[in-house]
């Protein structure tokens, strides 16, 4: 796991490497920016492309001061620097990097407070006005600067954080901050690089290593955690000889409607190929039909108007309960009897997410370690409107806690958040998997991985971590437009074999 941090503890990673490594902080600031120049050679070869850097005075502007000589140095000849001179401090290693600047043949142009911007015919630009250090949004020269570049519509790469964008903390609406194409960004990618607000700012980042303090990092404990492969290929165990189908657990579906069938032949499909045991889908019996001819390796037990079905709770490793299962009476019928009989965890999803909305003192009554998998609309009639990412993110930590459940909210980076006070990104996944029955199959799959003995926190994570990486497989290599849920599902047995390869 990446541990994410915050600002100002970013800054006390800093801090940490430079006493500790030991390194000095110019040369923390080299390594940073030998490191930028490593991923940016790589996209932008051409070495003949003017280039204009616009730097602040702050560590932010040394580093572009510093990006731009070492390029001088791998021979790109159209460099210009327009240095903001918007404020009388300038930081120690901005003005070494400023006088090590000056011996190259970079072209350097000062930009003092309320003069005029000079034209720029760049075909690329390196944003280095401002970065993890933004105290407050942008006003006055910076903002029209800012305004300025963007209004360029030219490539844009920001050094570390697009100027005027909060790296974490509430992203204020309509906020003035440059709109970079590519953000080569230090050690971890900036929480709020993986929220939504991120969306007119960030089009793409890379996160490259400048060596800080993993030691440190990890002793801060932070409750924001970024998931990588490694991390999967940790916790996904192999299945072995001699194992059998009992081995893997029996995942009950309690899903669909007559007219919402797909979404219970989804979720129990992808609970099948995501390893269960057994899976048995409780569908209306109007659906038998489909399901049997669909889905074979499936077996059922049906509903009828007016009757509870008869499941026997002890028989089934895990329960999950939602698609497409409507919001009426009998509906809610059966989730509070699922509640009552079972205690083992549960997976709530789709209409199961609403009824509890609508009943929230069903939601104490869930079994520990269950787990919701609610999109951002369903989240917020659970717990609340909420004007932004950030305060989702935070509520999801809260309540998550509270109740002592794990919360999959469904975004670009899921995140999971957990009893323990945590909150992972997930880094897999892709637009093409914005479709919908989607989410039917991810809440197959936690199930699947549930039965498997997963604890509910790991069983999240990696289900959400596969379910993104099939999608990935399949739509990235073959430049697919859009994948199909059912297509999804064929891929996860695939996927999952890779993992553990
Ligand atoms: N992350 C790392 O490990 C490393 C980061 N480096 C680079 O350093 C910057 C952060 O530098 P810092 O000097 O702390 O801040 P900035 O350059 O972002 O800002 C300078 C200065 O500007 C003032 N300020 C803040 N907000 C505003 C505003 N809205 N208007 C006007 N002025 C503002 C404030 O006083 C700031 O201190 C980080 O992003 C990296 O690029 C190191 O080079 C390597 C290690
Ligand atoms: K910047």
């Amino acid at each position: 796991m990446l541990p994410l941090l915050i600002s100002e503890q970013i800054r006390e990673g800093d801090a940490y490497t430079i006493a500790n490594e030991p390194i000095s902080s110019v040369n923390l600031m080299e390594r940073a920016s030998r490191a930028f120049v490593g991923w940016f050679v790589n996209r932008f070869p051409d070495k003949n492309e003017p280039i204009t850097f616009y730097c602040g005075t702050g560590n932010n502007g040394g580093d572009g001061l510093a990006i731009a000589r070492i390029l001088c140095d791998h021979h790109y000849n159209k460099l210009n620097v327009v240095i903001a001179r918007f404020s009388e401090k300038s930081s120690d290693d901005f003005k070494a990097n400023y006088e090590r600047l000056k011996q190259t043949c970079v072209t350097i142009k000062e930009l003092e407070k309320g003069t005029q911007i000079p034209e720029d015919n760049s075909r690329v630009i390196i944003d280095a006005l401002l970065g993890s250090g933004l105290n407050k949004p942008l006003a006055g020269d910076y903002a029209r600067l800012v305004n300025f570049i963007n209004d360029l519509d030219k490539t844009v790469v920001a050094v570390d954080v697009p100027t005027g964008f909060f790296s974490d903390g509430e992203v204020p609406q309509n906020a003035i901050a440059i709109k970079a194409g590519l953000v080569i960004t230090f050690q971890q990618p900036k929480i709020n690089f993986l929220l939504p607000e991120s969306a007119p700012y960030v089009d793409c980042w890379e996160a490259v290593n400048i060596g800080i303090s993993e030691k440190f990092v990890h002793s801060l404990n932070s409750p924001y955690q970024f998931v990588e492969e490694k991390d999967i290929r940790q916790i996904l165990k192999p299945r072995h000889h001699f194992s059998n189908k009992g081995t893997y657990g029996h995942v009950l579906l309690i899903a669909g409607q007559e007219k919402t069938m797909g979404a219970a032949l989804l979720s129990s499909s992808a609970a099948a190929h995501a390893g269960a045991g057994l899976t048995t889908a409780c569908i209306p019996e109007s659906g038998l039909t489909a399901l049997n001819s669909y889905l074979p390796e499936v077996m059922a037990i049906t509903r009828r108007e007016n009757t509870m079905p008869q499941i026997e709770w002890d028989k089934f490793s895990t329960i999950a309960v939602g698609p497409g299962l409507g919001k009426d009476g009998e509906a809610l019928a059966l989730l509070k009897t699922i509640i009552k009989n079972y205690k083992k965890p549960l997976v709530i999803d789709a209409d199961a997410l609403n009824l509890l909305a609508e009943n929230k003192e069903l939601l104490t009554m869930l079994p520990a370690g269950s787990i919701l998998t609610p999109h951002m609309k369903e989240f917020d009639r659970l717990f609340g409107t909420h004007s932004n990412w950030w305060q989702r993110l935070q509520t999801s930590i809260v309540k998550a806690k509270e109740l002592n459940l794990c919360i999959i909210l469904k975004n670009d980076y899921t995140i999971t958040a957990t009893p323990a006070g945590k909150a992972y990104f997930n880094s897999t996944g892709n637009p093409a998997m914005a479709s919908g029955g989607m989410g039917d199959v991810l809440t197959g799959i936690v199930a699947a991985l549930l039965a498997q003995k997963y604890k509910p926190a790991d069983a999240c994570i990696m289900a959400v971590y596969i379910h993104g990486k099939a999608g990935d497989e399949l739509a990235l290599p073959n430049r697919m437009n859009v994948v199909l849920p059912g297509k999804l599902i064929t891929q996860l047995p695939v996927t999952m074999a890779k993992l553990k390869a």
